[in-house]
């Protein structure tokens, strides 16, 4: 089975839940604060211990560490090293990987301007805008081109504009580039501009969500997310 497999996972937050994300689909994870959105994207990530198996393109990823996942995650704190460029959180992965100095050149040049910040390569985190730090943290969630994207509440506390901008250049990359994601979020709007369907985690449950899908032009949310 290709995409992304998750048969029985259960730790102490989460009972046992079985998912499938179609390759190339996008899934958006909603559900209360505290409800276990977050520990779910990082038991996929190889982060957290679990029971069940998680399974990627029909590979089992359970055992693997999460630098062998062949997964990019992105989290609500963005963890770039603030000591390092932009392009230089995007090499790190790369020399973990083995690339060679050139080839990481070329992976990181590319990356950078999928993303749109290839002109603030050289800064350093710090000196970045909310935005721009956003864009650094998808591209080094990218950079490796991984199989899977995790992405959790990518893109909190940005203005309105600045979210739909992004919105619609992070659903058309990731389209482009054919990359099965799994997206959390509190926001019903941001589920349907980056999600092709959406699940919901409560008391550590996840369901289906059977409500309509809700769009971004809406002002109140259509479902109790
Ligand atoms: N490191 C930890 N140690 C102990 N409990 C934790 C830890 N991290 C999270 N929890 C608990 O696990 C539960 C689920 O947390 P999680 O972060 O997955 O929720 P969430 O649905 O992502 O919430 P939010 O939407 O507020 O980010 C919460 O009760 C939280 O307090």
């Amino acid at each position: 089975m290709s995409g992304l497999r998750l048969e029985g996972v259960a730790n102490a937050v989460l009972a046992p839940l079985d998912l499938t994300v179609r390759p190339g689909e996008a899934v958006a994870v909603l559900g209360p604060s505290g409800a276990g959105k977050s520990t779910l994207l990082k038991i996929v990530a190889g982060l957290l211990p679990h029971r069940g198996r998680v399974l990627l393109d029909g590979g089992e990823l359970t055992w693997l560490p999460p630098h062998r996942r062949g997964i990019g995650y992105m989290s609500q704190d963005l963890h770039l090293f603030p000591h390092l460029s932009v392009a230089n959180n995007l090499h790190l992965p790369l020399v973990f990987r083995g690339l060679d100095r050139a080839a990481r050149a070329a992976r990181v040049a590319e990356t950078l301007a999928l993303c749109a910040i290839d002109h603030r390569a050289s800064r350093r985190p710090a000196s970045l805008s909310g935005g721009e730090r956003q864009r650094a943290a998808l591209a080094r969630a990218l950079v490796c081109r991984p199989r899977l994207l995790l992405l959790d509440e990518p893109f909190a506390n940005l203005d309105h504009a600045t979210r739909g901008a992004l919105w619609r250049e992070v659903d058309a990359l990731r389209r482009r580039l054919g990359i099965t994601a799994l997206i959390v979020t509190h926001d019903p709007a941001e589920a349907a501009a980056l999600a092709d369907r959406s699940v919901r985690i409560a008391d550590g449950t996840l369901t289906e969500r059977t409500a309509p899908s809700c769009s971004p032009s809406m002002t109140t949310p259509c479902c109790a997310c």
